[in-house]
């Protein structure tokens, strides 16, 4: 049993190399304030004089004292000496020689202006007269900062203490001086916060012979005014003047024993009081603890195992000795990443997100919502005036005066309409390629973080092929409206035609009419006027085309024309106006008409207004009233437009996801894996693409180091259990 002292301090030992407090390890932890007594308690316990002592802050980094008992052999003394662990090999015989270690190795880490460091110094002690115990000598806490100490010393110390005392396996000495009111300790206050219950603190009274005549401390020490699990316990270590007069050790324990023998209050309980019983107290209480706590220990120790064990394997395996293993290995890694580029696209991949649309899905997304919505928000006529239109059918016929909607204006306003499809095509192509580019970027097992180099260069790849695809693929769109603008086929089945135009415009100010002799009745009826002074309408500027001049202008033939039947060499247009005087017909009685020069009438547009405004570049102005004629040809021409852009708009949204499908989806997705080991695959790559991440080989490394203390831990807690 009084082997399981030396398994901690194995284990402290095995912990130490790597710094490590992932395990909390059963010790005891001295506290106190500044000058209760705590090096002294110490310093008796090891019966040697090695800490440093002065005015002020004298400890100002942890000191972790562990004792080890050494017997004698039969004829020879046991060695008594110390080792701190950073001077592993050698050994301090000489105690003053310990002293000043333990000065310069606090200066060195905790600099020389009275500033804590929260980094320990190891002691081992080895003697024939301790028996064994692991203690944590801390700074002493301190209410006001001397000399240039930090103005925050006491929150230093206070926080390094507590970060000490909180540990569950830790056992506290509550170091109070016995001169001092108890309700005042500092130390007690400390413990109480961290173990309420005082299960694991053990109070320590020290100076019971500096306190006044006539008092003593029997109460405290025999329980009754703090209740402790582990109790009180009183020492009397050596004054200052002792220490002065270099007062040896044995006499100063023979003094404290003699000290309480005969004290009055405490000579009945003298057997508990004192050095030796403190000791022999912490070795009992320690070794308990310890056993009490390893299996617990035995069972953390066994999980960190499996757990390092787990992040061990994620980093990988780096021994990728053989070149046919780095080859299988590339192999593997770069089918893994085409398979999920694939899978992707294809929405087959197992980790699918159910929080937002990606892969294939976005593709489809783009297609039809963002495309397909693109598309829809053109307008037919968009950026056609009614001025474009006129200038249009004028252009278009030249210096002869305008008989008939010509079919040339036609031709010459449908095609800009289609060059606006374009733009929306393009920009759907690019979103389909920004969806791959980020379709690549997520594909890859998560062995691939190993190799930073292979994988950008996978990605480089997959962008090269990408954007290899992009220029034929936004070419062929492209072409696409080019085509559609090259021939405007007016035999479309689904045009409209002329016949459905006009007929749909009858109907429409057919409508109207009936709307306006409404309107009329109800007016006259009021006694309002709705005539200008020259006799136009003041409503519907749209004056109806009437019924009558349409059936004389359509004769004896059918204004519908059938599918097809159209004679490609006739204008579609003059199919309906007919040519030279036949186009009189459909003039309305009251449109102005043009005369044999050309021109139109006065009473429509000022002339002379016309040529200034020609002069200066403009071709008709916005305020200039529209014939009724040149009203009705300008609707009839919006009609064309609207339903020969609308079939050019359904098709063009038909054939351009195809093609995007075709030439740069589908295209890519095939080829993916082939271009990766075409590139890749190549064996004088392997040693550059297989460079492991830095950061990854030192945490492997790490891990591993981890895993060898755990183990090794494990093993000396299965030699004590
Ligand atoms: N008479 C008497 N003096 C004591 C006793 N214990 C400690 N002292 C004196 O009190 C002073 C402070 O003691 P230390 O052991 O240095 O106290 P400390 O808590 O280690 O001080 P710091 O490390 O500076 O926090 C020294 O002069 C000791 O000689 C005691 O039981 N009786």
């Amino acid at each position: 049993m009084n082997d399981l002292i030396p398994i901690v301090n194995k284990l402290q030992d095995v912990f130490n190399t790597i710094g490590s407090d992932t395990v909390d390890l059963p010790q005891i932890i001295v506290v106190g304030s500044q000058s209760s007594g705590k090096s002294s308690v110490l310093e008796n316990i090891v019966q040697r004089d090695f800490l440093p002592r002065g005015n002020g802050i004298v400890t100002r980094r942890p000191l972790v004292l562990q004792l080890v008992n050494v017997h004698d052999s039969e004829d020879e003394k046991a060695e008594e000496f110390g080792e701190f662990l950073h001077a592993a090999n050698r050994k301090f015989v000489d105690f003053s020689e310990i002293r000043r270690e333990i000065e310069n190795e606090t200066a060195r880490v905790a600099g020389q202006n009275k500033g804590i460091s929260r980094s320990p110094i190891h002691l081992k002690i080895y003697s024939p007269n301790v028996l064994n115990l692991t203690l944590v000598d801390l700074p002493g806490l301190t209410k006001i900062p001397v000399g240039d100490q930090p103005t925050d010393i006491e929150k230093q110390t206070r926080s390094l203490i507590l970060d000490y005392i909180t540990k569950p396996n830790s056992i506290i000495l509550a170091v109070s001086p016995a001169n001092v009111d108890l309700v005042n300790s500092e130390s007690l206050k400390l413990a109480k916060q961290v173990d309420p219950e005082g299960k694991r603190t053990i109070g320590v009274l020290t100076k019971l012979d500096l306190m006044d005549a006539g008092t003593n401390a029997l109460e405290i020490l025999t329980g009754r005014v703090l209740p402790l699990k582990l109790g009180f316990i009183g020492v009397v270590n050596r004054s200052q003047q002792d220490i002065v007069g270099n007062k040896p050790m044995s006499e100063a324990l023979k003094a404290e024993t003699d000290f309480f023998r005969h004290h009055l209050a405490y000579r009945s309980i003298a057997s508990r009081c004192g050095t030796p019983f403190l000791a022999k107290t912490l070795n009992n209480i320690l070794m308990n603890h310890i056993r009490e706590r390893l299996p617990d220990m035995k069972a953390r120790i066994n999980s960190l195992i499996s757990q390092t064990q787990q992040e061990l394997l994620s980093y990988g395996d780096p021994t990728l000795d053989g070149k046919s293993s780095r080859g299988a290995l590339i192999l593997r890694l770069l089918t893994k990443f085409s398979n999920d580029f694939i899978s992707s696209i294809d929405g087959t991949m197992i980790d699918i997100s159910t929080k937002e649309l990606c892969g294939g899905a976005r593709i489809y997304y783009i297609f039809n919502n963002v495309y397909g919505a693109a598309l829809e928000s053109i307008s037919p006529c968009s950026n056609l005036s009614v001025q474009d239109i006129r200038t249009a059918i004028r252009n278009s016929t030249g210096p002869r005066p305008s008989l008939f909607v010509p079919e040339i204006a036609f031709d010459l306003l449908v095609k800009p309409q289609i060059r606006l499809l374009e733009s929306p095509s393009l920009r759907c192509v690019e979103l389909v390629y920004e969806e791959l580019m980020k379709i690549c970027h997520n594909c890859g097992s998560q062995e691939l973080g190993r190799y930073p180099r292979l994988h950008a260069k996978l990605l480089e790849v997959v962008s090269d092929l990408l954007r290899e695809r992009l220029t034929p693929t936004s070419t062929y769109v492209e072409s696409l409206i080019s085509i559609q603008r090259a021939y405007i086929n007016t035999n479309h089945p689904d045009f409209i035609g002329g016949g459905g135009a006009i007929s749909d415009l009858v109907k429409k100010n057919e409508k109207k009419r009936k709307e306006y002799e409404k309107l009329k009745k109800t007016n006259v009826n009021a006694g309002n006027s709705l005539h200008h002074a020259n006799g136009s309408l003041t409503d519907g500027q749209d004056h109806p085309l009437s019924s009558e001049s349409l059936k004389e202008s359509s004769g004896s033939r059918d204004l519908s024309i059938p599918n097809g039947g159209n004679n490609s060499r006739d204008s579609f247009l003059t199919y309906f106006f007919g040519s030279g005087s036949k186009a009189d017909r459909i003039v309305l009685p009251d449109q102005p008409a043009p005369t044999r020069n050309g021109s139109f009438s006065k009473s429509a547009i000022d002339i002379g207004e016309l040529e200034r405004k020609l002069d200066n570049g403009a071709i008709i102005d916005e305020a200039v009233h529209l014939t009724e004629r040149e009203e009705m040809e300008t609707q009839l021409i919006r009609s064309l437009i609207t339903s020969y852009f609308n079939i050019i708009r359904k098709s063009i949204q038909d054939l351009v996801p195809k093609a995007v499908m075709h030439l740069l989806v589908n295209h890519s997705r095939e080829s993916v894996q082939n271009r990766l080991v075409e590139e890749l695959y190549k064996e004088e790559l392997f040693t550059e693409l297989l460079q492991e991440d830095e950061n990854l080989a030192s945490e492997r490394q790490k891990c591993k180091t981890m895993l060898e203390v755990y183990r090794k831990a494990f093993e000396i807690m299965n030699e004590a259990m």
